[in-house]
């Protein structure tokens, strides 16, 4: 009998459609770089975040503008970059709160998280934005502010999305055993990792996309199809 105690779920591609991110997120965030470099490049969480992809890309004593180049270049190459990903989440937030856009979510997702919480699971994101910009996601989604459903938030910071090391560490901050432990996402390598580390998993394959053949792991059209207790 699987008992699943709490639910992680990724968000691109999962939650919420990859073209949100894509078409709006990653252009905003492209277009307002620069000035918000040079608005707030003195700010100590900026610095320290513009510090940290020089040091990742290996750029020794880099200029303020060389550093700005190389984030554009990652946003356009969807880098998953824990510094890029921190200062895009605060590029993001003016957006969110100036009313720009809100969060696309699937239509089913939040009265299905709702009704998880209803039966007692708990609930923690796990994606590669950073832990303020998932927040800000989920306050701002277009089902409404859906963070009070979730007990927790985990980004690279806890470790890259496709090593079973980062599953290790979610388990033991969420302080269950990982086959309590289901872990949702679009991406098999994430889910092979998850697999590696224990968790029972669900591979999210949206409309139109085709169902793969064979699957290895157990697949999902949407949020409703899922039995957590099966
Ligand atoms: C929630 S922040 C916006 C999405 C993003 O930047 C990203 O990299 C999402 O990746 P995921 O791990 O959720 O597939
Ligand atoms: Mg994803």
């Amino acid at each position: 009998m699987i008992e699943i105690r709490a639910i992680v779920t990724d968000i691109e591609g999962t939650t919420s459609s990859i073209d949100f991110v894509r078409d709006v997120l990653f252009p905003f965030a492209r277009k307002r770089l620069p000035a918000f470099v040079e608005t707030h490049g003195d700010h100590p969480d900026v610095q320290h975040w513009l510090h940290e992809a020089a040091r990742e890309a290996g750029m020794i004593e880099a200029g303020r503008q060389e550093v700005v180049e190389l984030l554009l270049q990652w946003i356009r190459q969807d880098r998953k970059s824990t510094a890029l990903k921190a200062l895009q989440g605060m590029i993001w937030k003016e957006g969110y709160e100036s009313g720009a856009y809100r969060a696309h979510v699937y239509p089913e997702v939040a009265a299905r998280l709702r009704a998880w919480r209803a039966d007692g699971l708990r609930l923690y994101v796990y994606s590669s934005g950073s832990v303020p910009a998932q927040q800000l996601f989920f306050r701002y989604s277009e089902a409404g502010d859906l963070t009070p459903l979730f007990a927790g938030y985990f980004d690279t910071e806890t470790g890259p999305k496709r090593e079973v090391e980062s599953y290790h560490r979610i388990a033991e901050a969420v302080g269950e055993e990982p086959r309590h432990l289901l872990f949702l996402s679009d991406i098999v390598e994430e889910l092979d990792a998850a697999r590696a580390a224990g968790f029972h998993t669900g591979w999210l394959v949206r409309e139109p996309q085709p169902l793969p053949e064979p699957a290895s792991h157990r697949v999902y059209r949407d949020f409703d199809a899922i039995e957590p207790a099966s």
